[in-house]
């Protein structure tokens, strides 16, 4: 089987497109296109959030698809996020969610921090303080938000309900008091940041890890890693199919984000299967960055909470 076909398959009985669209940060006016143009070079799983901004213009992209023919609503995994400022009113923030992208339902939902921040503050999605901190509601626990999220799935219009963004210690808190197992956690992830302590924790418990950042973010600034470099000369391809290709030979599914046609394409058309030669020259990489505590996470943004990561404490 191509690398690009690879599905996973969730503890829902639902299989995952290993490959997904990211959309954070693609710009309004280019992110439709973005998505359309990725369904029609063979994209099944696209990735958004309500904090990014733009469900309404991704919305576009997939009904462009599918109005077009290329692909009908079913045969597509579509995931999006509840904000923080909706931990204390989850329905809502699903069915804004669905609006604004112009769905019946999503096939994955996430909880996008396990943290809640004011819905009533000054600012919809980004409340602050006056001090300019984040505007933060430390008496709403993760598990409750959990909890209101579970009720979601009876509905249908969630057709999968997971996290984002949670360690060991945070699951450990979540797991006794759930009723649903979360489908999926959502975590930055490339061999700069194997995070492999929640990877291994969550393969045992059946929840599908999904990489978000796999080429570092923002510039991709994980090209230029020598033995992603050596890796990608073995193999004749490019670092970029390098680090979108290590995900799916560990079992995770990866969203790469591009609104460069030629991109979009090449990150899925020239995925590969990592051998395991490839597999042990990036995980010696991995472990010197672990024993001199050196890993690099891109994405922590301020919210003044370290949320049990270990690269964080
Ligand atoms: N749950 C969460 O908290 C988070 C979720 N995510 C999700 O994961 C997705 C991916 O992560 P993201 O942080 O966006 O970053 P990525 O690691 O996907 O990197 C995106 C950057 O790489 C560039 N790029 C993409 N493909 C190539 C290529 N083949 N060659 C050279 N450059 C390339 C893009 O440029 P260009 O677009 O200009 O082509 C962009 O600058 C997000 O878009 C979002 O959907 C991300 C962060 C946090
Ligand atoms: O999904 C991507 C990221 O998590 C992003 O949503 C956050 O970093 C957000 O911009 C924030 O500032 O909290």
């Amino acid at each position: 089987m191509a690398a690009y076909d690879v599905r996973f398959k969730l503890n829902t009985g639902t299989e995952i497109p290993a490959l997904g669209l990211g959309t954070w940060q693609s710009a309004p006016g280019e992110v439709a296109k973005a998505v359309a143009h990725a369904i029609k070079v063979g994209y099944r799983h696209i990735d958004t959030a309500l904090c990014y901004g733009n469900e309404n213009e991704v919305g576009q992209g997939i009904k462009e698809a599918i109005d077009s023919g290329v692909v009908k609503r079913e045969e597509l995994f579509v995931t999006t996020k509840l904000w923080c400022s909706y931990h204390a009113r989850v329905e809502e923030g699903l069915e804004t969610s669905l609006k604004n992208l112009g769905l019946d339902y999503v096939d994955l939902y996430l909880m996008h921090w396990p943290l809640a921040m004011n819905p009533n503050g000054n600012h919809p999605v980004f409340p602050k303080l006056p001090d300019g901190s984040r505007d933060i509601i430390y008496s709403h626990s993760h598990v409750t938000t959990w909890k209101d999220m579970e009720k979601l799935v009876g509905s249908g219009k969630a057709k999968a309900i997971g996290v984002s963004n949670y360690s060991v210690q945070y699951l450990e808190e979540l797991l006794p008091q759930s009723t649903i197992i979360p489908a999926a956690n959502q975590i930055e992830n490339h061999p700069s940041l194997p995070q492999q302590e929640i990877v291994d924790y969550c393969n045992a418990k059946g929840i599908h890890i999904t990489a978000y950042s796999p080429l570092g973010s923002t510039g991709s600034p994980l090209f230029t890693a020598e033995p992603i470099v050596a890796v990608a000369k073995k193999r004749g391809v490019t670092p970029a199919t390098v680090l979108l290709s290590w995900h799916i030979a560990r079992g995770s599914s990866v969203l790469a984000k591009s609104v460069t046609p030629a991109r979009i394409e090449a990150n899925r058309a020239d995925l590969i299967h990592l051998d395991a030669e490839d597999m042990a020259t990036i995980k010696k990489y991995s472990d010197g960055l672990a024993a001199s505590k050196s890993f690099q996470r891109f994405v922590f943004p301020p919210f003044g909470v370290t949320f049990g990561f270990p690269d964080k404490e």
